[in-house]
C-alpha cells in the first residue's frame, strides 16, 4: 500500500478501536480519504455490534459508504445527540483547530460534530501542522448561499480590505486572492451537498494564528452559510506516520506516540 494511505488507514484504525465502543449506538462518519477506512473498521467490529447502531453521514460520500458497508443509514434531523464522530481534516493545528472542506461537507460535518459527544478527526502525517494555513495553501473553504457569493466574496477581501474584485475571484488587502471554487469535470462552480457554492480564501499568517477570531468574523458575514474552521470542537486528532505509528494529539496540546 502507498505510504500516505497506509499512514491514514493507521489513524483510522487508532481511532476506532479507542473511541468506537460496544456501547455505542449512533455514529457519525465523516468525509474524505480516510474516513473508507473508518467505515472498514467499524465494520470489522463485527456484525452482532453493528445490528443495532445507526450511522449518521456527513454528506454523499459517507452515506454511500454507510450503504456499501451494509449499515443502518441514519439523518441529522432523526439523531440530534451522537455518541461519536469521526471526520477527516485538511489540515489541523497544535490546538486541535482544523480547516475543512476540501470536499465542499463542511457545514455537515460541523452539525454532526456540534452534535457528538465525541468528536475525533483522523488524518495522515501530512495534515499535521503548528498553525493553519502551513501546508494548505488554498484558504479557508467557505459555503456561501449563491445569489450571494460576489457580494461575500467583496466582503471578504474587505476583511482586510480589498484592491480589486471581479465576479469569481478577488485580492484582499493582503494580496491574498479568494475564489470561488469551480468544478473538475464539470462547467461551472462545485455546489455543494446543500446546493450552495464555495469559496476558497487564504488569510495571511497572522490572522491564521486566530482560527477562532478569524471565524467569528467570517461567519457574520451575510451570506455565509458555513466556514470551514473547527475550532475548539475535537477531543483529539490522530495523524498516521510515514513509520508506522500513529501520534495522538489532544487538546491540552500533548502529543502521544502509540502502536
Ligand atoms: O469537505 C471535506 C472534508 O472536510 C474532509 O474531511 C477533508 O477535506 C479531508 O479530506 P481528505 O482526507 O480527502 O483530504
Amino acid at each position: 500500500m502507498d505510504p500516505v494511505e497506509e499512514a491514514k488507514k493507521l489513524a483510522a484504525f487508532a481511532a476506532v478501536d479507542r473511541h468506537v465502543s460496544k456501547e455505542h449506538r449512533v455514529i457519525g462518519i465523516g468525509s474524505g480519504s480516510t474516513v473508507p477506512f473508518v467505515v472498514d473498521r467499524i465494520r470489522e467490529q463485527g456484525e452482532a455490534v453493528n445490528r443495532g447502531r445507526v450511522f449518521v453521514p456527513t454528506g454523499f460520500q459517507s452515506q454511500q459508504l454507510i450503504v456499501q458497508a451494509g449499515l443502518t443509514l441514519g439523518d441529522a434531523s432523526q439523531y440530534p445527540k451522537i455518541d461519536v464522530t469521526i471526520d477527516g481534516a485538511d489540515e489541523v493545528d497544535a490546538q486541535l483547530n482544523a480547516i475543512k472542506g476540501g470536499g465542499a461537507c463542511q457545514l455537515r460535518e460541523k452539525v454532526l460534530a456540534e452534535a457528538a459527544d465525541t468528536w475525533i478527526m483522523v488524518a495522515d502525517y501530512r495534515k499535521n501542522s503548528e498553525t493553519l494555513g502551513e501546508s494548505w495553501k488554498q484558504g479557508i473553504p467557505i459555503e456561501v448561499a449563491p445569489f450571494a457569493y460576489v457580494a461575500v466574496l467583496h466582503r471578504l477581501a474587505q476583511l482586510g480590505s480589498p484592491t480589486t474584485a471581479e465576479q469569481s475571484t478577488a485580492v484582499g488587502a493582503h494580496g491574498q486572492v479568494l475564489t470561488l471554487r469551480m468544478g473538475k469535470a464539470k462547467a461551472g462552480p462545485v455546489v455543494s451537498d446543500n446546493g450552495n457554492f464555495i469559496i476558497d480564501a487564504p488569510f495571511p499568517r497572522e490572522m491564521m494564528q486566530r482560527p477562532a477570531e478569524l471565524l467569528t468574523k467570517i461567519k457574520l458575514l451575510t451570506g455565509v452559510v458555513e466556514v470551514g474552521l473547527f475550532c475548539g470542537m475535537a477531543k483529539a486528532a490522530y495523524f498516521g506516520n510515514a513509520d508506522g505509528s500513529v501520534s495522538v494529539r489532544q487538546t491540552d496540546g500533548s502529543v502521544q506516540k502509540v502502536q
